[in-house]
């Protein structure tokens, strides 16, 4: 059984191995609000938002090496490997641990890139978690976050494991647990950078801090999401769309935009009518992510 819906593969424990090659989950993430507090001196904003996970991702297969290469499989078009997220994190371990064995890693990819969902985060996030503990190279979760956070923003909250509002530039979180909806996830055909969106002169920058329980009990909204409907069509016609069915947003600075649902059925009936060439899925949130909730599951502890 091969599913890119984590929760359901959890229930055939004969997948945590196939061959050689351990396998682990790279779920996405949905930030379920985004509010920007302030612009530092460095150019980096001060964020509160609501990271959330999805029960559905990429997969990454990993088998040791006993030289210290690192082989990753397939080749993502235009990203030379070097680049690639899951490289830099394998390096950075080897590097932080002096570690010297290396690994073939094999990346089952459905996640869209530049969507907002966290996916080459994620993915690095995986990568770190998993060779740590098939290297036993023994660093604590904080460690490998602080190796994470070099490589992504985001990367810190996919090691973490817990639905959290996310302060400061992403380093404090706060675990909480909102309700873990059904959501359609959309991808208008356009990649959005978040460096872009982070620029843009009409982004608000200066909403209020609020308290953990202020946030979790107001309207969520996404600060970046007028500017990116106003500069991006495809994402202006594909809320507007979404939003005749159900409440729907913008996810991190796009170009993912979502509609939370109580149910699953709800969700399909809705993706059934989806405008053609616009790709997307319906998959559920969890507070836990489906990468820790797979690791807990594993004969010895990874931290
Ligand atoms: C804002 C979020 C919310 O999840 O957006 P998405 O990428 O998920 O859409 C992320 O934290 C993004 O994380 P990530 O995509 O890793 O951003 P980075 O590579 O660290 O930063 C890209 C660029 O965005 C700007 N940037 C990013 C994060 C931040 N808090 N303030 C910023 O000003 C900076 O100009 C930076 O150079
Ligand atoms: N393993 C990877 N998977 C996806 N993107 C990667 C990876 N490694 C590097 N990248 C680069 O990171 C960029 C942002 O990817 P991603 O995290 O998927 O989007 P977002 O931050 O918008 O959620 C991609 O456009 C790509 O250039």
């Amino acid at each position: 059984m091969k599913t890119h819906h984590f929760l359901t593969a959890l229930s055939a424990p004969s997948l945590f191995k196939s061959g050689n090659a351990w396998r682990f989950p790279s779920p996405a993430k949905l930030n379920l609000f985004l509010y920007i507090n302030n612009k530092r001196a460095n150019g980096y904003h001060e964020l509160q938002t609501l990271f959330q996970f999805l029960d559905y991702g990429d997969w990454l297969e990993i088998s040791l090496r006993d030289d210290d290469e690192i082989q990753l499989t397939p080749n993502i078009p235009n990203l030379p490997i070097e680049q690639n997220l899951i490289y830099r994190a394998a390096k950075a371990l080897q590097q932080q641990t002096g570690c010297k064995l290396g690994a073939n890693i094999h990346l089952d990819k459905v996640l869209p890139m530049g969507g907002g969902i966290g996916g080459g985060s994620s993915n690095a996030a995986t990568t770190l978690v998993a060779l740590n503990y098939l290297w036993r190279t023994q660093l604590s979760s904080d460690e490998l976050a602080e190796i994470g956070v070099k490589l992504g923003a985001d990367v810190p909250i996919f090691i973490h494991g817990n639905a959290s509002i996310a302060e400061g530039v992403g380093e404090i979180f706060h675990d909480c647990e909102p309700a873990e909806k059904w959501y359609l996830v959309l991808k208008p055909n356009i990649s959005i950078s978040t460096a872009a969106v982070f620029s843009h002169p009409d982004l608000p920058r200066n909403t209020p801090k609020r308290t953990v329980e202020q946030l979790l009990n107001d309207e969520y909204t996404n600060d970046c999401e007028k500017v990116v409907r106003n500069s991006y069509p495809e994402v202006e016609e594909t809320l507007s769309w979404l939003l005749k069915y159900a409440p729907s947003r913008l996810t991190g600075t796009g170009a993912c935009v979502f509609a939370e649902f109580d149910d699953e059925q709800s969700a399909r009936n809705v993706f059934d009518m989806k405008p053609e060439g616009i790709s997307g899925f319906v998959v559920k949130g969890c507070n836990r992510s489906p990468l820790h909730q797979w690791i807990e599951k594993f004969p010895d502890s990874f931290f």
